[in-house]
């Protein structure tokens, strides 16, 4: 499944229409959704349904005749301009004898779903005016909206702010990506019939889905021993920063790790798992970290000023690596650009500007272009950019993969998270997965843990001891996609 934006998903209708498939038919089924959503959500309720001059006025056109006809009280006010799809759509509703009132006369009633059929992805700039104005009631009246495939007005301000957005065909980048995201609500997915082959595009992000995921999961056979399911090495610490190693060795472990060693400077108290085998060790010389019996390693985190040492150690063990937290500097990550050792880097937005030479808030604003110049700079690296939502990139050869990962939650937003990430993904490239596997797969788990503990006051060695449960729902194929229709509770939220 991919990422769209509004110009792909012009695409994949004209490719539907020259596939033979009729456009009306997709604004029929995206009218039924809306109408079906609605009364799902609001059983009961009055509904004002608000047609633009578009094709998403034209949606809400054929959701206001399916709600009729499910036997809901509706109003419906629109733009007079509709030509094409959208006219057939309002001769429709006449003919079952509705009639629609200009959109001046919309006043808000209490109680009343609106609907928000303005306008949907046909926007090219921001709405002024009657529109602004309308978009601005809308808010201000004390109303449940649902709108049709994005708040009108997104990706500009002014916008509605809606509590629940069905996206039509694909998820567009407002329906994941702050600040617009906000303004979705929930998000539900109808998919409208489209043709699968209209929507192929493998230059788009991919989106994580449970069972693209679920399909990752390395297998535990049943002859398995601790040396074979992958062992990790865990190589950070400093006098500050004594948990982050024991976090990304709980995560290692909770990930499925058959053994963990913990490489760190003798002088600490590390309070590691019983079963962690410790490492510790005078000085990070090359050579420190011989004999150590890894498939592949994580390193950096609270490693303070003695990253730049403890990460050429561990390169000079040329296993799959983690580049993490004080190890993410340009010359350590380009370090292992030059050896060919393969590499995953874990930057949250600040660490990313770090390496890019940019600000922390430039990166946050636009991480999909942030992932994708780090990527570009560091060829062959893995890029995971995290933040809410995770967005990985990769250059494996001359194109360039994307990933936006779709578990995670701002409860997530608290200290030594990202610690346990990266000893997750090291644990998965030890199980034997490529690091773009391992990455987009330990991503996806880590997120989906902390949904299935999701409360504000999470700590970081719950998250990680939520791990198996969330594998194993996984793997039972229980976990459905924030946008699936009737998601259970403790399902992955976008
Ligand atoms: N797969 C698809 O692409 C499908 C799309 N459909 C619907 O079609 C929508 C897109 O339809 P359209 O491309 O007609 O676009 P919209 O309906 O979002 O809006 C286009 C209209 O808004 C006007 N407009 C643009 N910018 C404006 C501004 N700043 N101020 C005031 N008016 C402005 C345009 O002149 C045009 O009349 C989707 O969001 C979806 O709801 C569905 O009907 C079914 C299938
Ligand atoms: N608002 C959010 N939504 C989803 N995930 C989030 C959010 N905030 C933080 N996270 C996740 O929490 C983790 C935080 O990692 P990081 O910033 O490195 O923390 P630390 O350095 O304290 O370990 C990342 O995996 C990130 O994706
Ligand atoms: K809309």
């Amino acid at each position: 499944m991919r990422l769209f934006t509004p110009q792909a998903m012009r695409e994949a209708d004209a490719k539907a229409v020259g596939l033979g498939y009729p456009s009306l038919l997709l604004m029929e089924a995206a009218g039924r959704a809306a109408a079906r959503a609605v009364l799902e959500r609001f059983a009961g309720r009055r509904v004002a349904v608000l047609c633009g001059k578009g094709n998403n006025g034209g949606d809400g056109l054929a959701a206001a005749r399916h709600l009729a006809l499910a036997g809901a009280e509706v109003r419906v006010f629109t733009a007079l301009e509709h030509a094409g799809d959208a006219l057939h759509m309002r001769q429709a509703l006449r003919a079952h004898g509705l009639e629609a009132e200009p959109l001046e006369r919309w006043q808000p009633r209490p109680g009343e779903v609106v609907l928000d059929a303005l306008f949907g992805t046909g926007l090219s700039r921001g709405l002024e005016g009657f529109w602004a104005e309308l978009v601005g009631r809308v808010n201000a009246a004390a109303c449940p909206v649902v709108a049709i495939d994005l708040p009108s007005g997104l990706p500009f301000e002014p916008h509605v702010r809606a509590t629940l957005t069905l996206a039509l065909a694909g998820l567009k980048r407002e329906h994941l990506f702050h600040p617009a995201r906000a303004a979705c609500g929930e998000v539900l997915l109808a998919g409208i019939g489209m043709p699968a082959r209209a929507l192929e595009r493998p230059d788009l992000p991919e989106l994580l889905t449970p069972r693209a995921m679920a399909a990752l999961l390395p297998g535990r056979p049943g002859d398995a021993h601790k040396g074979s399911v992958g062992r990790v090495l865990v190589a950070g610490g400093h006098a500050a920063y004594t948990g982050a190693p024991v976090l990304a060795a709980l995560g290692a472990h909770r990930a499925g790790a058959g053994l963990v060693t913990v490489a760190y400077p003798a002088e600490l108290r590390l309070n590691l798992p019983l079963e962690s085998v410790r490492h510790p060790l005078e000085s990070w010389s090359a050579g420190a970290l011989a004999g150590v019996r890894a498939e592949a390693a994580a390193v950096g985190m609270g490693a303070g000023p003695l990253a730049h040492a403890a990460a050429e150690a561990v390169l000079a063990l040329r296993l799959p690596t983690v580049l993490d937290a004080d190890a993410l500097r340009p010359e350590l990550v380009q370090a292992y650009v030059r050896e060919g050792v393969p590499a995953v880097i874990t930057p949250h937005p600040g660490e990313a500007a770090r390496l890019l030479g940019g600000e922390a808030g430039a990166v946050a604003a636009e991480p999909l272009e942030a992932a994708r110049a780090l990527a570009e700079r560091f060829p062959k690296v893995v890029v995971v950019l995290k933040g809410g939502p995770t967005v990985l990139a990769w250059k494996a050869g001359e194109g360039l993969e994307f990933a936006v990962n779709t578990t995670g939650n701002p409860a997530m937003a608290s200290g030594g998270t990202g610690d346990v990430l990266a000893g997750v993904v090291a644990a998965l490239m030890a199980a034997g997965l490529p690091p773009w596997d391992a990455a987009r797969l330990g991503v996806y788990l880590h997120g989906l843990s902390g949904d299935r503990r999701g409360r504000v006051g999470l700590l970081a060695h719950e998250l990680a001891d939520a791990l198996p449960e969330a594998r194993a729902a996984l793997e039972r194929g229980e976990v459905r996609a924030f946008w699936a229709w009737g998601s259970p509770p403790g399902s992955a939220r976008g």
